[in-house]
């Protein structure tokens, strides 16, 4: 049965991770975000989206505690972070990355510095051993060793999307949310980008929460979508179910230029692979 406002999936889907129900956030007068709810799933790419300004980066911020609410509950991993105890608090904290827009390294850290830094604000591990785990996660994000000693200022754009993203996997998390990841790479940066998160949540079992702009992400990478429009999430569900939804915001996005000439190039792809591509 649906509640809420939110779509009835069946009983037969894979574990709910988040919830947000009937979120309202208001900045003054100003409602950003007014009865919203929203479920991600564990082990799904879940592409956000929705116009300049709708409140995608506010609804990521509120998740994270990061923003104060007016009204509603959001459920991290059954938790509601925001009456959650200290020790709480941390233990969710430690199952969710985050790689916010631009990257957001510091700049007077090394690549394998920054990715130390979770580490060390929520583990007691010896140098050595730090050492070791952030090359691993460089390793997992497909960074060559000589770039751990590099800083931030002497990467490229690609190269920092990849530090930040090894930074939001130090702890092992659960869940990580990417606001516009592949933002200001060229096209073939940004596909490599999409195919790593693939790589990741079908290796590790990551749930990936990514706010995006990006057709190509949610037409390749995304298991399924949310749009967010008029305050609240308008539609979620496969990219077939935005092709199909009647909204001029959503129809003008996923069935503009751009969005045709990839929905072509997807076919022409899949019929070129032949029955093995399959
Ligand atoms: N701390 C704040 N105080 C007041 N207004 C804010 C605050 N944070 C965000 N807003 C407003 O909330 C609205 C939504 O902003 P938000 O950054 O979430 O949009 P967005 O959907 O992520 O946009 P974009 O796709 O351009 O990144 C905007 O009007 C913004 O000015």
């Amino acid at each position: 049965m649906a509640t809420n406002g939110r779509a009835d999936h069946g009983s037969t889907q894979s574990e709910v991770i988040i919830r947000a129900t009937d979120v309202t956030v208001r900045f003054g007068s100003k409602a950003i975000l007014e009865n919203l709810s929203l479920d991600v799933r564990r082990g799904e790419i879940l592409g956000f989206v929705g116009p300049s300004g709708a409140g995608k980066s506010v609804l990521l911020r509120t998740i994270l505690g990061l923003n104060a609410k007016q009204a509603g509950t959001i459920e991290v991993f059954g938790i509601d972070y925001e009456r959650a105890s200290t020790d709480e608090r941390l233990a969710v904290e430690q199952r969710w990355g985050v790689l916010f827009q631009h990257g957001a390294l510091f700049g007077s850290l090394t690549v394998l510095e920054n990715v130390q830094v979770p580490m060390r604000e929520y583990l007691t591990l010896s140098p050595k051993l730090m050492d070791e785990l952030a090359r691993l996660k460089l390793d997992l994000v497909g960074l060559a060793p000589d770039a751990a000693d590099k800083f931030p200022s002497e990467l490229s754009g690609g190269m920092i999307k990849r530090a930040a993203l090894a930074r939001a996997l130090a702890l092992d998390p659960d869940i990580v949310f990417l606001d516009e990841p592949t933002a200001g790479l060229d096209p073939i940066g940004a596909a490599d980008f999409d195919q790593l998160i693939m790589t990741l949540r079908d290796t590790l079992g990551l749930t990936v929460y990514m706010v995006t702009h990006d057709l190509d992400s949610l037409f390749t990478a995304c298991d399924r979508i949310a749009v967010l429009g008029d305050r609240k999430v308008l539609v979620e569900g496969p990219l077939d179910t935005m092709l199909s939804f009647d909204h001029p915001w959503v129809k003008s996005y996923f069935h503009g230029k751009r969005a045709r000439t990839i929905a072509t190039d997807d076919q022409g792809a899949a019929g070129a692979a032949g029955p093995q591509g399959a």
